[in-house]
């Protein structure tokens, strides 16, 4: 028997996540995994704010990885939303990976982090990335000082940035799925709504072509998406930054910067979706965004 979701005779499915650091990799890792990008990514810390998740498929396999803000000591509530979300992400996981970057990791990050792991029942799978700029010897002692300090299941070394390591880690993931019907079609990606993926597609324009100029203070929300009858789409949406002084750094001179990330973010969307994108973007201020509940479930976030 077979039905749409479940075209297979005898299928497996299941879910990982994957957990670690901010900038460790890990929207990486699961765009690799899944051979397409469903998340963004970035060279700025904190990049996933909420749990986003991407399906992969091999075989008869369906795994449902998530992908999870990175853990770290939180601070505003936003922070704390953010990692209260990650774990809660692992929970009910077939298996868990810790994705660790060995060039930037800090030992007395990764100790809570281990810590945390220890008391979860989820098998566990500690994944080195970014083999293809790591030195080998610190490497493989990073490697040696997890495994002394918990019994994971696996080692994996892998570059999720060019793919080198990752067919093996998802063989190692497909053998751990347990049978069971798909849950979601063969077509889908990422669970993603095409609104919150509109956004995260603008926040990354912002992220590129601001480079270090605009602080991690900043959010693009929603407003409006509307579908055409001609099949197009009409995207409306508010790039909030925390103080004024920051509003003449999105706009550029003569509005050109924010012309810039509208034109790169429409062509991108307008890819994704595979649909004419007309998007309007406008500049505002609000201090206390960071404190603000809507903004979070906008995120699909909890306060
Ligand atoms: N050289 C190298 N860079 C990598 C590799 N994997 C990821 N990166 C880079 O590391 C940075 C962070 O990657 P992300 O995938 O956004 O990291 P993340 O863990 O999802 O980050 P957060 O969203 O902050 O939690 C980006 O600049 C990536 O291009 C890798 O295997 N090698």
């Amino acid at each position: 028997m077979s039905d749409e979701k479940n075209p297979k005779s005898d299928p497996k499915c299941g879910v990982v996540a994957v957990i670690g650091a901010p900038n460790a990799g890990k929207s990486t890792l699961v765009n690799q995994l899944v051979g397409q990008k469903v998340a963004i990514t970035s060279a700025k810390a904190q990049t996933t704010r909420a749990r986003l998740m991407g399906i992969a498929l091999h075989g008869e396999t369906q795994i449902i990885l998530v992908d999870t803000p990175g853990i770290f000591a939180p601070r505003r509530k936003l922070d704390r939303a953010m990692v209260t979300s990650a774990w809660e992400g692992a929970e009910d996981a077939d298996a868990i990976v810790l994705l660790v970057d060995p060039i930037k990791q800090r030992r007395h990050e990764m100790i809570p982090l281990v810590e945390a792991l220890m008391k979860r029942p989820e098998r566990k799978i500690l994944v080195l990335n970014k083999v293809d700029k790591a030195v080998k010897e610190p490497l493989l002692a990073l490697a040696q000082e997890l495994t002394d300090m918990l019994a994971f299941e696996e080692v994996y070394f892998v570059s999720a940035l060019t793919g080198d390591g990752v067919d093996e880690l998802k063989d190692h993931l497909v053998s751990l799925m347990p049978k069971g019907v798909w849950h979601y079609p063969e077509d889908q990606v990422s669970d993603a709504s095409e609104r919150l993926l509109a956004t995260e597609i603008t926040r990354e324009q912002l992220y590129k072509q601001l480079h270090e100029e605009l602080p991690y203070d900043s959010a693009v929300r929603p407003e409006s998406y509307t579908q055409k009858k001609d099949g197009s789409v009409e995207v409306r949406q508010q790039i909030v930054v925390g103080r004024e002084s920051q509003k003449p750094i999105v706009l550029g001179k003569g509005g050109s910067m924010i012309k810039s990330i509208g034109e790169a973010a429409r062509k991108e969307l307008s890819e994704v979706l595979g649909q004419k994108v007309h998007l309007f973007l406008h500049v505002k201020v609000d201090e206390n965004w960071a404190e603000d509940k809507e903004i979070f479930e906008e995120m699909g976030l909890d306060f």
